[in-house]
């Protein structure tokens, strides 16, 4: 064995254990130091520092050059150990130990220097500590290899080694003032050391408070993302795309959030920790034969590990045996390869690992989609109208990417790491250190060069995604709005604009793929590199009868065996952190909790009549803008008030305020003297009926949508209710009767139709209230003269609530309530009011004295005169303030006329002198 300057060790005087002690020292070295880089930066990472750095170092650029002459003098040592060899013909000019150890210390240093070169505002620990190290170490192994060689003069090539490693020392201690002496000057600049203390925020309180508190949100982000980080690039470009499609706003939205969260919580481990709310749904929890499969799969896997190195070994036994290098038999070891082969193969160990985790994949899906959907129906009113349904549906269906990422680590990226270590271990058992070290080589370099050309293609990928959506659009536009387009005649137009998205996005995936091609070809050629040092190094020892034949063979198979791990792993990040970012959107919802619940233990509200209060009633939807303001009133049992007011006065707030879908802000509503708030929900909504503005059917048979107020009603009951929502014969016109499907929303009926089946609804549910939110208002007169029937059936003695524009539907109630700008600003029976010419007064009369303008000859807005005596374009009201006060005189003489003439019926008006409600009990006015 030659020693560190070629001399031969058993030639010195230096005795054996300080000979393995030095040995060890060269292997020991750059483990350390890659370690040691390795996990300072993973700690880096997960405690957030890398992001809190917001100016560089000053000397960075001077350390980072002179990080790449620590690496050149080591290649300085091979060249001298090379020439030597050459000259002295040597070979190998120097001991085993040495040289794997210079290669992998170029090899470790290397690997912080492109740490370095890539980082955005690193963090400085881990590039110092191997700096550290160099200062103990260097000299160490230097003063023990000069030991180690023989008494005598000094020749050239010991001379220039010294040289070498005083260089290198000088480097690293040069490296070292550096950085402290620019640490020190930007410190005295500053006023901060960002650098060392710069960590974020822990558990809401920020270590640098000072400096990120005072911040604009966005600078805060941007200083707190400064990193090379995909996500906070993407947050950030796409925050001035006006251009962003619904999955890039997703992904900015889903980034943004786990910007937040990670802020909040201080580090990546904490932040992992908030993702434990999925475990009982990916761990199954209470199943014990799942369990027994996941175990089961766990043992499938190490079994493959092992076949992993059997089959490439078995293959080396029969060449061995067919050039006669072993005296096995041919015939059998061909048969055991069959048999390692058929194990390993779909039909074996895979289709076992299968058979067992299939069960447990889609328990922990189904789980997760189930909790979740379920948590989604849970959720408040003031959820459901922030979030667009697309949004929530996707997030979802994003269950999977839970169970994804467990499944990328525990059953792809563990067994693959050992694959990947036995790889090396192994190869360095059968053909020496220098095999492991090319391994180990060909390993880093690969995944340094595939995770660059991932990152390279973000952008162009991104574009691609991109292009997609808006060929997507373009195409569902043109169908969707397919009589538009038809309309305004621009099929043409449709069609040049869809072809040309199309281009742009055949463009863009062409690019994407030939970046994807070009970087696996850049792979294959490191592979192939490092595949070809390896068969090198094989051929050499099988040359020299080291190793059999049968081993080059095994190494081919092996290193074949190799390249889907390391393409794994040089995509595990950006897998990984797309999953990341889906999971959070799931997460996101499953933390967010329901703002309307029942109190634990709440009791059932207790129904006697249907008194309900409002007591000094306010709300807002955004805790900003009052929508109600200091609302009172009281509805007697059976009493009907009817709520009337400009548009987004706030009418249909308070029916929404009644059923529970919003909380009141300030005050209360109380039913027979019950908070609402007090009982449990579900007893509160059971009792009442709703007839909402926009009614939405199921995309199914009038009779399911109807039967949808009660599921166990029969068809009689069904019919009976349609009956007295009148529109029992209609749907009995209909092609399939009952059975007729309503389409998507209801969109096959006419509104009038779908407001009377949304009545039927109702009157089917019984309910004890009833809740009117502008029931009639897409049916013409006639019609809703006989869904007032209905309605009248619906509501009788039962305490109701009408918001109504038409004034005509609501002069019966027994209360109007008029709203103006979230106030009740009136309130009592249609006669009161108009007595009291009020605000009810002027929107009565408006309504009423609607007559045609002055017919004189006019300009249109076009410029074209309309002939005086011809019926103009549109009937407007042209009550001047005179006009409307002398008519509302007139209403104040006969009230009841004007009744008679807005409702055109005697019946209705004669039910506006009726001052007994429904029920019997007297008006409260
Ligand atoms: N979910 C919501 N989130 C935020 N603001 C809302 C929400 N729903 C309604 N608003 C706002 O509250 C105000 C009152 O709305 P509301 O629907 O109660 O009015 P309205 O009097 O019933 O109007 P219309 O007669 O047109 O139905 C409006 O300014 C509206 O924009």
């Amino acid at each position: 064995m030659a020693d560190h300057y070629g001399t031969h060790m058993a030639e010195t005087a230096v005795g054996m254990p300080s000979r393995q002690v030095l040995a060890s020292l060269h292997y020991a070295y750059p483990t350390a130091i890659f370690l040691y880089y390795m996990v300072a930066s993973t700690i880096a990472v997960c405690t957030l520092q890398t992001r809190s750095s917001e100016h560089n170092h000053p000397r960075r650029r001077a350390i980072t050059r002179l990080l790449m002459l620590v690496i050149i003098t080591y290649f300085a040592q091979l060249l001298g150990l090379a020439a030597l060899g050459f000259v002295q013909h040597l070979f190998p000019p120097a001991d085993q130990d040495t040289i794997i150890g210079l290669l992998s210390c170029a090899l470790a240093y290397g690997v912080v220097f492109a740490g370095l070169s890539d980082a955005a505002n690193p963090v400085w620990y881990p590039y110092l500590g191997p700096f550290g190290m160099a200062l103990v170490l260097e000299p160490t192994i230097e003063v023990m290899s000069l030991k180690a060689r023989p008494t005598g003069p000094l020749n050239y090539a010991e001379v220039f080694d010294i040289s070498t490693v005083a260089v290198r020392y000088l480097t690293v201690v040069l490296a070292l003032a550096l950085y402290f002496e620019g640490n020190r000057t930007s410190g005295l600049e500053t006023g901060t050391d960002s650098e060392r203390q710069g960590l974020l925020k822990t558990n809401g309180h920020a270590a640098n408070a000072a400096n990120t508190e005072d911040q604009p949100e966005e600078s805060q982000q941007g200083g707190y993302g400064a990193t090379s980080d995909a996500s906070t690039d993407d947050s950030q470009s796409s925050d001035t795309d006006s251009d962003e499609n619904p999955y890039q706003r997703r992904e900015r939205k889903a980034s943004e959030q786990m910007e937040k969260r990670l802020k909040e919580k201080g580090n990546w481990v904490t932040y992992a920790k908030s993702f434990v709310v999925f475990f009982p749904y990916v761990w199954p929890v209470n199943r014990r034969p799942l369990q027994i499969r996941v175990v089961l799969v766990g043992i499938c896997l190490l079994a493959m590990n092992f076949l992993n190195v059997l089959i490439p070994r078995q293959l080396g036994i029969i060449t061995d045996s067919l050039s006669g290098n072993n005296d096995k038999n041919p015939w059998t070891e061909v048969l055991i390869f069959a048999g390692y082969k058929l194990v390993a193969s779909e039909a074996g160990l895979s289709l076992l690992r299968q058979w067992l985790w299939i069960p447990v994949e889609y328990y922990s899906f189904g789980a997760i989609s189930t909790a979740a959907y379920s948590h989604v129906l849970n959720l408040s009113s003031d959820f459901h109208d922030s979030k667009s349904s697309s949004d929530i549906m996707m997030a979802i269906q994003c269950g999977q990417s839970i169970s994804n990422i467990l499944e990328s680590i525990c059953f792809r990226a563990v067994p693959m790491l050992i694959d990947m270590v036995v790889a090396s271990v192994y190869l360095s058992a059968i053909f020496g250190p220098y095999e492991g070290f090319i391994t180990v080589a060909t390993a880093a370099v690969f995944m340094y060069i595939a995770t660059r050309m991932i990152a390279a293609l973000k952008d162009a990928r991104r574009n691609e995604v991109g292009a997609w959506y808006k060929e997507h659009y373009v195409r569902q536009a043109g169908i969707q709005g397919w009589s538009t387009v038809a309309s305004f005649n621009q099929i043409g137009h449709e069609e040049d604009r869809y072809s040309a998205a199309v281009e742009d996005r055949v463009e863009k995936t062409q690019k994407v793929y030939f970046g994807y091609v070009l970087a696996y070809a850049f792979q294959f050629l490191v592979v192939l590199s490092g595949l070809l040092a390896g068969a090198f190094l094989a051929v050499y020892q099988i040359t020299h009868k080291q190793v059999s034949p049968g081993t080059f063979i095994m190494l081919l198979t092996y290193w074949a065996q190799m390249v889907s791990p390391l393409t794994f792993f040089a995509g595990l990040g950006k897998s990984i952190s797309r999953d990341l970012l889906q999971a959070e959107q799931l997460l996101e919802i499953m933390q967010t909790k329901p703002t309307v619940f029942s109190n634990e233990g709440a009791p059932d509200l207790q129904f006697s009549g249907g008194k309900v209060r409002f007591d000094n009633v306010w709300f807002s939807y955004d805790k900003k803008k009052d929508i109600l303001k200091n609302i009172n009133f009281t509805a007697t049992p059976g009493m009907t008030v009817a709520f009337v007011g400009a548009t987004g006065a706030g009418k249909s707030t308070i029916l929404k305020l009644l059923d529970r879908f919003y909380d009141v802000t300030k005050g209360s509503i109380e039913i027979d003297g019950q908070d609402i708030r007090e009982v449990d929900l579900s007893s509160l909504r059971a009792q009442i009926g709703v007839v909402p503005q926009a009614p939405i059917l199921f995309d199914d048979t009038i009779i399911n949508n109807v039967r949808y107020a009660k599921l166990t009603a029969t068809d009689e009951e069904v019919y009976e209710a349609c009956k007295a929502a009148s529109i029992h014969e209609q749907i009995l016109t209909f092609t399939d009767g009952y059975n007729t499907k309503v389409g998507e929303r209801g969109i096959k009926l006419s509104g009038g139709e779908l407001q009377r089946v949304a009545i039927a609804r109702a009157i089917l549910k019984r309910p004890s209230m009833v809740l009117l939110d502008e029931a009639t208002s897409a049916v013409d007169t006639e019609t809703e003269q006989r869904i007032q029937e209905a309605l009248r059936k619906l509501c009788e003695g039962r305490t109701t609530f009408i918001v109504a524009h038409r004034l005509s539907t609501i002069m019966n109630a027994d209360r109007i309530i008029v709203i103006t700008g979230g106030e009740l600003v009136e309130q009592g029976s249609h006669e009161d009011l108009i007595r009291a010419n009020g605000k009810y007064a002027e929107l009565w009369s408006k309504q009423v004295f609607v007559k045609p303008k002055d017919t004189k000859d006019e300009e249109d807005p076009d410029g074209k005169t309309v002939a005086k005596g011809r019926k103009p374009p549109n009937i407007v009201n042209d009550l001047s303030p005179e006009a409307t006060s002398s008519e509302i005189a007139k209403v104040k003489s006969t009230p009841t006329s004007a009744g008679q003439a807005a409702s055109g019926s005697d019946d209705t008006a004669a039910k506006s002198d009726d001052k007994q409600d429904r029920s019997g009990h007297k008006k409260e006015v």
